[in-house]
């Protein structure tokens, strides 16, 4: 049980392409825990702004955004997410390029941040989620029973969103993806407020050279063996 949370609360960060979404919601189903992604959350508030032309360098008008915004998520098959943003599913639209070159500026500012941490708190506040993100570990749920630090080397994290974008039917280069990786963790990092960090208490897991299989089988055991 957790100050914040009821019991079995599972934090998994890491930088973009390490492989967090694909992990935390296959440990989700077979814990039998929901499955929660932050970085969709920051996501639709960047799709909503860009589609509502909101200057995305305006921390006002994206706190507004924000607070005039409903966003939902609602379990899918195999432990996948469905978005829901005033009503409205979103999903298939969060990981374009545009939102993908949009969302860590969104993310980055103080007031857009305390306002999507409040609402992560409040989903998680009844336990037995798995939570996916930045600060989770470090900031969101720093009591969290179970952490993990998800990382991979800047070559195989482009190559994996190169071949995921593709697949999805986008026209992108593996040099264009490997600089807007290393732009992304460059903003995630370095700001002020929750910035990407791995939490002292966080098990460092480096998926590089691992299958998901693997990946998911180490943290199924940890979780087990730490939550009884
Ligand atoms: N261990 C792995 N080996 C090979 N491919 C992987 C591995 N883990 C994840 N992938 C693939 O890499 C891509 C990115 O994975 P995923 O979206 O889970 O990363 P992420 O850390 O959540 O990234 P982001 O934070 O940008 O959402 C997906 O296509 C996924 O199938
Ligand atoms: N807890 C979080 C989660 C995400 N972000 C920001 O959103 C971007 C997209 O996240 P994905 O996991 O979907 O790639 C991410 O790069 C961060 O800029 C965040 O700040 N905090």
């Amino acid at each position: 049980m957790t100050k914040e949370t009821g019991a079995g609360v599972i934090a998994v960060d890491g930088p973009a392409g390490a492989g967090k979404s694909t992990v935390a919601r296959r440990l989700a189903a077979e814990l039998g825990f929901l499955y929660l992604d932050t970085g969709a959350m920051y996501r639709a508030l960047a799709l909503k702004a860009l589609h509502e032309g909101v200057d995305l360098r305006d921390e006002a008008a994206l706190a507004s955004l924000l607070s005039d915004t409903t966003i939902d998520l609602y379990p899918a098959p195999e432990g996948r997410v469905r978005v829901i943003v005033d009503g409205a599913d979103v999903t298939d639209h969060l990981r374009s390029p545009e939102v993908n070159a949009s969302v860590a500026l969104v993310a980055g500012f103080a007031s857009v941040r305390s306002e999507m941490v409040s609402r992560q708190r409040d989903m998680a506040r009844q336990g037995a989620v798995v939570m996916d993100g930045r600060d989770i570990g470090t900031f969101v749920l720093p009591d969290a029973e179970v952490k993990f630090f998800l990382t991979a080397s800047l070559e195989a994290r482009s190559e994996r969103r190169c071949q995921e974008l593709t697949r999805l039917g986008y026209d992108v280069s593996l040099e264009r993806i490997r600089e807007e990786i290393q732009h992304r963790d460059l903003l995630d990092s370095s700001r002020p407020y929750a910035p990407l960090a791995m939490a002292e208490d966080a098990v460092l897991i480096d998926t590089t050279h691992m299958e998901v299989n693997e990946v998911v089988a180490r943290m199924l055991a940890i979780c087990r063996h730490r939550l009884g």
